[in-house]
């Protein structure tokens, strides 16, 4: 290949080649980060310090490595571990004083607006240049922007390239006779130098993303083809990715009339999990970022920018985060698919600078789920996009290194779905056909997915290895290239709605209503003397209607997102996020009743509107002009509203209503906790008696033994014929041995059993015999009748006479008794 070609002459010319610089190693202050945009230092970083002290010193750009195919592997050679996710810093290290990009979660956006004045001339000095606007064509077609860039080589060049904009394979190499194919693309570029580069392939959709587009510029080829060369550059050579930050900037300084929030995220795919590049390490490995939507992604920081220098030092941490390894062909090959994105949200600046600022009530903006977003004000709309500058790993063969092997099978794997994705995206587009595309049978295709579906201006630059062992991967590239070109786009402004006026108008509504309920409330009593019960009914049920309305409206205000900093909180409705926790669970349930009431109303409404969007009346073509406008602005009106009630519908859908049931819920588990605890305490309760009773029923057992054995003891007494006469204490009534103080079996027995029955019941909560316990506090019934005792037997008669019977002598009647009651244990005789 000639380097004097048309197609050359357009860009910088062939940079001769330089052999490899030998390794070297530097000492340990000559290591510093390097960065993109850091004119002395080399930009790819490496964790390792191996990779570092290696990498720091080389220029980038006269080091070309040798192509796949003939490896270079040395045995002297230090063989590079894939860069380690190594030990962060703290967390609270990136958000230091000096720290030029903020966390979303904790910045106002407000207060991080940039604007033309904001920027200072460092952000846009350096080599771009402000004067070569892009391409008008580029980006503003419906199909992708397709370059080559075929680095340059020591080697024998495989390639033609002396038409401008097509490639073809020199004839010499090709295997056959037959005259190879041409493949004819936007740009074919050679060189290294990076600005035409950037200039024709990247500025026009830096510019459409910084006018509302999205926009995606992507390196793919093979290893060492020069992919992350040209995205990232070295240090005197800066790629596309400083290029484009430096435009952003440069674009704001140029558009006085609006005002701009940055913010920005850096991943990696590595190995099919995705990693938040600027979270400290020991957190994205242990939260791999999640795609939970049509390019949603979280857990997934996001950092707002003011500054180039605040881009910098993000874009730095991110690069020290990279996986990259020594490879055979690459001594720094990218193991991962990287993805630095910007998102742009501006608006038009308002008149004053107070009103440009557009503070808002700090706290009183909602959250939502892609974190700080910037507010629409006083009808100025929010214009956002997304800018995503990503570096493809390259596609390469098995190596040595079985670590290395395992990356490139997963490396390749996902470009191989990224060619199916494309090829069925660009057949479809071909024959109007509307197959299944594989999107998720990788993570970067899901992640590329609402891009290729046509959201976003996409720029392809192709990176080539000329030389000639290079062939069969150059051609699979260039035929990659092919197939990308066919791909439809149908990128559009995003443009979030104004909503202001609309609120307005609720707004008065609002205030109308609650004027009439005020009167209709004060001359309530006085009307209801007039009314029916029936009119009453009818009076208070448009009472309530009238409330619901009130309420509708004042939801539909907070749901789109708007907060009335004059009035500050009264403005706000009540939350249904604040229902008052000391309701009733029966009020809870109303307000439950309600929020599905007014969701079924907004459903209602969505569906008139819809009707009404439906039965728009038909314009002829030759309708005047004034007439289409009317009619557009109506449409409009009508769809904003439909955009509002949806949003107010979703938003009802979720929120309120999951949180008036949570709260229902919170009252009844609390209230059930109770009764729970409550029905414890009683079985607690419950068993406690019955233990107790079970003693009672133990001692009453004894107890009945004890009588029992009294009973034997008595009848035996009796059958001695010794009266007890002699026994008994003087008794004041009857005297000792008075023969009508006879003392018969049977009222013997009445009285054991009511001393069992009564007194002795006490006994039952003690565990020892209840007999032995009454016996040892009392004094023996036997030996000494307590008196409430002996008045139990007032009645008893001794049916025992002096005389009668036989009477043992006084000896052997004491011996008896000892021998009866001597066998119960204490029982003192
Ligand atoms: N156009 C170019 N001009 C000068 N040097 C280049 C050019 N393209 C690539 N190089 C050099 O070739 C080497 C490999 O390039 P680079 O790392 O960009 O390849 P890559 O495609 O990103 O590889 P991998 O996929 O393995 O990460 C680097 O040393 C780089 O500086």
């Amino acid at each position: 290949m000639s380097t004097d070609t048309p197609a050359m002459s357009k860009l910088a010319r062939f940079t001769p080649f330089t052999p490899k610089r030998p390794l070297s190693i530097v000492s340990g202050n000559e290591l510093s980060t390097p960065s993109v945009f850091n004119t002395s230092k080399k930009y790819k970083a490496s964790l390792s310090t191996e990779s570092r002290i290696r990498t720091t010193k080389a220029p980038a750009h006269t080091s070309l490595t040798p192509v796949p195919g003939t490896p270079t592997k040395s045995n002297d050679r230090p063989k590079t571990p894939s860069t380690p996710r190594g030990v962060s810093p703290s967390p609270a290290l990136f958000l230091g004083p000096g720290d030029m990009s903020m966390d979303v979660s904790r910045v106002d956006p407000e207060e991080a607006l940039v604007d033309s004045e904001k920027i200072e001339p460092g952000d846009i000095s350096g080599d771009i240049d402000e004067s070569q606007l892009p391409t008008p064509e580029y980006g503003k077609e419906d199909k992708v922007l397709v370059s080559i860039r075929i680095r340059p080589t020591a080697a024998q060049d495989a390639w033609d390239i002396s038409v401008p904009k097509v490639i073809k394979l020199s004839p010499q190499h090709a295997k056959t006779a037959l005259t190879p194919p041409e493949f004819h693309f936007d740009e074919v570029l050679t060189g290294s130098e990076n600005k035409p580069l950037y200039n024709a392939v990247a500025k026009s959709h830096v510019i459409a993303a910084m006018e509302g587009y999205n926009a995606v510029i992507f390196a793919y080829g093979q290893t060492a083809s020069g992919k992350t060369f040209t995205l990232s550059g070295s240090e005197d050579q800066p790629g596309i990715i400083p290029r484009a930050m430096k435009d952003v900037f440069s674009h704001i300084r140029r558009t006085p009339t609006r005002e701009y929030l940055l913010r920005c995220s850096y991943l990696e795919i590595y190995n099919e999990t995705i990693y938040d590049l600027l979270s400290p390490p020991s957190v994205s490995a242990t939260q791999p970022v999640q795609i939970i939507g049509q390019g949603v992604l979280a857990p997934l920081r996001e950092e707002v920018v003011t500054s180039l220098k605040g881009v910098r030092e993000v874009m730095e941490r991110g690069e020290r985060h990279r996986r990259t390894a020594s490879t055979d062909w690459n001594e720094r090959s990218s193991r991962s698919h990287s993805v630095f994105r910007l998102v742009i949200e501006s608006r038009e600046r308002g008149e004053g600078k107070a009103e440009s600022s557009g503070r808002q009530t700090p706290g009183a903006r909602p959250q939502t789920p892609g974190g700080t977003r910037l507010q629409t004000i006083g009808g100025r709309s929010v214009q956002m996009s997304v800018l995503s500058l990503i570096d493809l790993a390259g596609s390469e063969k098995a190596t040595s290194d079985k670590e290395r092997t395992r990356e490139g099978k997963y490396i390749n794997t996902s470009l191989l779905t990224l060619g199916s994705v494309i090829g069925t995206l660009a057949e479809n587009a071909a024959k109007h056909k509307n197959d299944h595309v594989p999107y998720r049978n990788s993570k970067l295709t899901r992640l590329l997915q609402p891009s290729l579906s046509g959201d976003a201006r996409i720029s392809v630059v192709c990176t080539l290895n000329p030389d000639v062992q290079a062939i069969p991967e150059s051609t699979s590239t260039l035929q990659f290239a092919s197939r990308i070109k066919r791909v439809q786009l149908s990128a559009k402004k995003k443009e979030v709605v104004d909503t202001d006026a609309l609120i307005e108008r609720y707004r008065k509504e609002i205030e109308e209503l609650k004027t009439k309920l005020a009167d209709r409330e004060a001359e309530a009593p006085e009307r209801n003397r007039r009314l029916s019960a029936r009119e009453q009914i009818d009076e208070s049920k448009a009472m309530k209607d009238l409330n619901a309305r009130i309420q509708q409206l004042t939801k539909l205000i907070l749901t789109s997102q708007s907060v009335d900093e004059t009035k500050g909180d009264e403005s706000r409705p009540a939350s249904p996020s604040k229902v008052d926790f000391d309701m009733s669970p029966y009020q809870l349930q109303q307000e439950l009743l309600a929020a599905r009431r007014q969701i079924e109303s907004q459903g209602n409404q969505m569906l008139s509107l819809e009707a009404a969007l439906l039965a728009r009346p038909e314009l002829p073509p030759d309708a005047p002009e004034t007439e289409k406008d009317k009619l557009i602005a109506d449409q409009q009106k009508s769809i904003r509203e439909l955009e509002i009630v949806v949003r107010g519908y979703e938003d009802n859908l979720g929120e309120p209503l999951r949180q008036v049931r949570e709260d229902v819920e919170r009252e009844w588990e609390s209230r059930l906790a109770v009764e729970v605890k409550r029905r414890e305490e009683r079985e607690a309760w419950a068993a406690e008696l019955v233990k107790q009773l079970d003693k009672e029923k133990k001692a009453r057992l004894k107890l009945e033994e004890e009588r029992r054995a009294l009973a034997a003891f008595v009848s035996k007494f009796d059958a001695l014929g010794l009266g007890v006469g002699s026994l008994l204490p003087p008794s004041s009534g009857s005297g000792s041995g008075s023969a009508s103080g006879s003392f018969g079996l049977g009222k013997a027995k009445s009285y054991l059993s009511k001393i069992g029955s009564s007194g002795l019941g006490v006994v039952a909560e003690e565990t020892e015999s209840p007999m032995r316990i009454n016996l040892k506090n009392q004094q023996s019934l036997l030996d000494q009748t307590p008196e409430e005792e002996w008045s139990l037997m007032e009645d008893v008669s001794f049916e025992m006479e002096m005389g009668k019977g036989k009477p043992a002598s006084g000896r052997k009647a004491a011996n008896l008794l000892k021998g009866v009651v001597g066998r119960k244990e204490n029982m003192p005789v």
